[in-house]
């Protein structure tokens, strides 16, 4: 569906995509993760034919020209602008009109695809006056208008509540589950976990690839969870052998090569500095405790 081959993008002296390699199966749920200025919405121009690469070659359904099969693309951008002073039906109608469907034909698309996101109850409700995560469903309705097989959807969840980040999850799934393929970008480790591969890019670069299960199978290290009621416990632990300390809320992340000297040594400073140590095991790594060790 998607075949990127050493793909560069530079604007200035920013190299935002640095040969980017990677290819998209049909029917996958495809998540390109990262942090800010990662290079995602770079390459995601050039996968929609927004932009061209300064290098490399970027093939979509089959196409080197993208123009030929954008009818057959969907695209949500990260600043998606619907009217603010249309409302929601009148939205929907109007992105369904540019596709030359007729009257009859939008209307009903329109109603099961607002029935779909939730957002039939608000259909006459402004967009200017819908909450966040109901104006990125909104979005996401928009570029469902004309049925898309590939679907790009850039950080759709980014300042949208945990409950709104769900529901908005799930409609990808049931779109994924009726055959359409989705490329999705987003800044939150958690969601790349729901993705059936994903790539961690930092820097315009991919760092790491492959299925959520397969990332946690190659994480390089061993970790230990630690449970323990201090703020700051760097400095305590600062002569154990341990590589990195990552607060995960309540919990710490240690990552280390040897659990069982680095637990030991552990214990003895926690203890030492008169603190009760909650709890303290290895534990298998999450997609985040892959990706930190990555972007380190
Ligand atoms: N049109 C542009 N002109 C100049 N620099 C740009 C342009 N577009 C992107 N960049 C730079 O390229 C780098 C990658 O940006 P990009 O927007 O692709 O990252 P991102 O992962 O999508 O992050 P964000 O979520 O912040 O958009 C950044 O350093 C950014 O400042």
């Amino acid at each position: 569906m998607i075949e990127l081959t050493e793909v560069t993008k530079s604007f200035g002296a920013t190299m935002a995509v640095a040969e980017l390699t990677l290819t998209v199966e049909r029917g996958e749920i495809f998540g390109l993760v990262g942090p800010d200025g990662a290079g995602k919405t770079t390459a995601i121009r050039m996968m929609t034919g927004v932009i061209d690469p300064d290098s490399g070659t970027v093939r979509v359904l089959g196409e080197r020209n993208i123009e030929t099969i954008k009818p057959r693309l969907g695209y949500v951008p990260q600043r998606f602008s619907l009217y603010g002073d249309l409302t929601v039906m009148e939205n929907i109608r109007f992105i369904g009109s540019l596709y030359g469907a007729e009257r009859r034909k939008i209307e009903s698309k329109a109603e099961a695809i607002l029935r779909f996101t939730k957002l039939w109850e608000f259909r006459t409700r402004l967009a200017d006056n819908l909450s966040g995560g109901m104006k990125q469903k909104l979005a996401l309705a928009a570029g469902l208008m004309h049925q898309p097989e590939l679907f790009f959807l850039d950080e759709p969840t980014t300042g949208v509540d945990p409950v709104s980040r769900r529901e908005f999850w799930q409609m990808l799934y049931s779109l994924n589950k009726e055959g359409m393929t989705v490329f999705v970008s987003t800044p939150y480790m958690d969601e790349a976990e729901l993705c059936t591969k994903v790539a961690f890019m930092h820097n315009g670069r991919i760092v790491s690839l492959g299925s959520p299960e397969q990332l946690r199978r190659e994480y390089p290290y061993r970790l230990l969870e630690l449970q323990v009621r201090h703020k700051n416990i760097k400095p305590l632990l600062a002569g154990c052998p341990i590589r990195e300390i990552n607060s995960f809320g309540e919990k710490y992340h240690l990552v280390v090569d040897d659990p069982e000297t680095a637990m030991a040594a552990v214990r003895q400073a926690l203890t030492a500095a008169g603190l009760e140590v909650v709890s303290l095991a290895e534990t298998p790594p999450t997609i985040e405790d892959v990706f930190v060790a990555l972007a380190i």
